[in-house]
């Protein structure tokens, strides 16, 4: 018995269109709860985070170290006094290189495995919503949200926490350094730290939630238009319209472009204004330092360590304006992850699964079957009652949307049913797990995808450890084996990425050689001919049910020609079976 992987047969459009416009989070802190999916790496990024801030902490220690022991130098005492503080500098000098490496290297290393689980918890939420192909997430929203959004945990820990920490570690001990110094120091340093460290993220902040609304909303708009520009470039042309089509790619780009201006205009602002309160900082702890060591309750040596704290302090805020942009777009793609999240998988898993194991072809009985897409629609099958019989080929007629899909997805357990049953090898199927049921009943659903890989990959797919025999064998039935044979490279062969560099019937037949390879106690193929012109298709469907010969076999067609081989011809209307018989 062997596995067909559900990725391979996935109705969804895997085109990486990036083009579903972002939603607004529906008032879930949807960055909070980012960063609570997060919380159970803590392990790993605690120590980045105490890198980063022990390496901004070590350049800030090393200038106050290094203006303390010039300034005690001049006043030329024993050597002996001041050893401590040569040793100190010589140390920080050293450690701060180290810690800045030790800073990027457990950061990214850190993140990066966060990043990693953390993809992988969103792989498994997709999982279950992706082969129903809920509308959410189709045209290429899977990949998108895969790639792109989960890239946001990345940012929000790289780009966003990490210099947050390092800029607080190096606002609370400047402020205490100097405060110990002297008193009024800390009272003045401490809040223009404050307002620079909040107030300057928190205005940027402001400004790039509203522009990054408009950014996600403008990028996605470029998007589709790139995507209409390449896979509809031949229709464009030969309609006269590709200038047109050109122009509004055009306009979108420049619109994302008048928006990175803003953002590096809005940037340098914001770090004109922490220059500013940097400036006013020195100026007014220098003169209140002054003061003190005039009033002689401030020594020399610690005037200039309290003037190049507070110009060393600032410097670590630097990174916070752009920390902030990246939070307004962390914010928008964690509102489309927390969309994912909630959404409700299509089938409920049973809590104790029972045991299904099968060899051979099965009989399938399904018993006043309805099933709802949405509560709220009406049914999609309808008291559908069917006996697939072991080893026997049913073909399945009916129009666009009399619910032959749905059917398979059922059996496939992409979807649940409301009401009914479905038995196979004596059990209830909604009491069997979803991967277990997809071991016994695979085969080839609607749109089934031709991955960029090789003719040899895309078939392993189904059966990873098939051996060659196997691969030829698959393919001989599916009638593809010459043309194969015939490639310089044979089952080596790369195949373009959607099947574009092989002809319709070419791909449907190595989409039927893999589901032959899958071998499957009851084999589904839906619509195997779509898209196909007449002949090929009377011809592909011919050696389908040729090739199926002796195995419970449910085949989704529109064709009516050509269905005298089948063992049963059921038509489906409206969710109901219409009429059903031999062929
Ligand atoms: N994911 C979905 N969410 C909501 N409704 C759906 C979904 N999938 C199908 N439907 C609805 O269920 C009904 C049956 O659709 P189904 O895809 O099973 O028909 P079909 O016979 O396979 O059609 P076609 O031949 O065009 O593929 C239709 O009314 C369709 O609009």
């Amino acid at each position: 018995m062997t596995t067909l992987h559900t990725a391979a047969v996935s109705r969804t459009d895997p085109r990486p269109t990036a083009v579903t416009p972002v939603r607004p989070s529906g008032g879930s802190r949807p960055t909070l709860r980012l960063a609570r999916h997060l919380v159970p790496y803590w392990r790993r990024l605690l120590p980045a985070a105490l890198a980063a801030a022990g390496s901004e902490l070590a350049a800030a220690a090393l200038m106050a170290t290094a203006s303390w022991l010039i300034t005690r130098a001049a006043q030329q005492p024993l050597i002996a006094s001041v050893s401590l503080a040569i040793v100190a500098v010589r140390a920080l000098a050293l450690g701060r290189g180290a810690l800045r490496y030790v800073d990027r290297l457990l950061g990214h290393d850190g993140v990066l495995r966060a990043v990693a689980g953390f993809r992988t918890r969103v792989y498994e939420a997709l999982v279950p919503l992706a082969p129903a192909g809920t509308p959410a997430f189709r045209s290429g929203d899977l990949l998108t949200r895969l790639v792109d959004d989960v890239d946001a945990a990345q940012d929000l820990l790289l780009r966003v926490l990490l210099p947050v920490v390092a800029a607080c570690a190096v606002c609370v001990a400047a402020t205490t350094t100097a405060a110990l110094l002297l008193p009024q120091a800390g009272l003045l340093l401490g809040p223009l730290l404050a307002v620079a460290a909040l107030l300057v993220p928190a205005a940027v902040l402001a400004v790039a939630h509203r522009a990054g609304r408009e950014q996600a909303a403008v990028r996605a708009e470029l998007a589709a238009h790139v995507v209409d520009l390449t896979q509809g470039a031949a229709d464009l042309a030969a309609y006269g319209a590709r200038d047109r089509a050109a122009e509004r790619a055009r306009r979108a780009a420049a619109r994302i472009a008048r928006l990175e201006r803003h953002r590096a205009l809005t940037t340098s602002l914001a770090s004109a204004v922490l220059l500013l309160l940097q400036g006013t900082a020195l100026v007014a702890v220098t003169w209140t330092a002054l003061h003190a060591h005039a009033d002689g309750r401030l020594p020399s040596v610690h005037l200039t360590v309290l003037a190049v704290l507070a110009l060393v302090s600032f410097e670590a805020l630097e990174p916070l304006p752009a920390a902030a942009f990246r939070l307004a777009d962390v914010r928008a793609r964690a509102a489309r992850l927390a969309d994912l999240f909630d959404t409700p998988p299509p089938v409920t898993e049973p809590a104790a699964p029972a045991a299904l194991t099968a060899d051979g072809p099965l009989g399938v009985q399904i018993t006043n079957l309805t099933v709802r897409h949405t509560a709220d629609a009406p049914p999609a099958l309808d008291g559908v009652s069917l006996h697939l019989s072991a080893g026997r080929r049913t073909v399945l007629l009916g129009a666009s949307g009399s619910g032959k899909s749905t059917l398979i997805a059922a059996l496939m357990r992409f979807v649940d049913y409301e009401s009914g049953s479905i038995r196979l090898a004596g059990h209830e199927l909604r009491d069997c797990a979803g991967s277990d049921v997809r071991r016994v009943i695979t085969g080839m659903t609607q749109d089934a995808h031709v991955f960029h890989a090789t003719i040899r990959a895309n078939l392993l797919l189904a059966r990873p450890g098939a051996t060659d025999a196997e691969l030829r064998d698959a393919a001989r039935r599916a009638r593809i084996l010459d043309w194969i044979e015939s490639l310089p490279k044979g089952f080596d062969t790369f195949i373009g990425q959607d099947g574009t560099e092989v002809s319709g019937g070419q791909r449907s037949r190595l989409l039927l050689a893999r589901a032959l390879l899958a071998d499957p106690p009851v084999l589904v193929l839906d619509e195997p001919t779509e898209g196909l012109d007449p002949d090929t298709a009377s011809a592909v469907l011919a050696d389908i049910l040729d090739a199926t010969r002796g195995r419970t076999t449910l085949l989704v067609t529109h064709e009516r020609e050509g269905l005298t081989a089948a063992d049963q011809v059921v038509r489906l209307d409206g969710g109901r079976i219409l009429a059903r018989g031999a062929a």
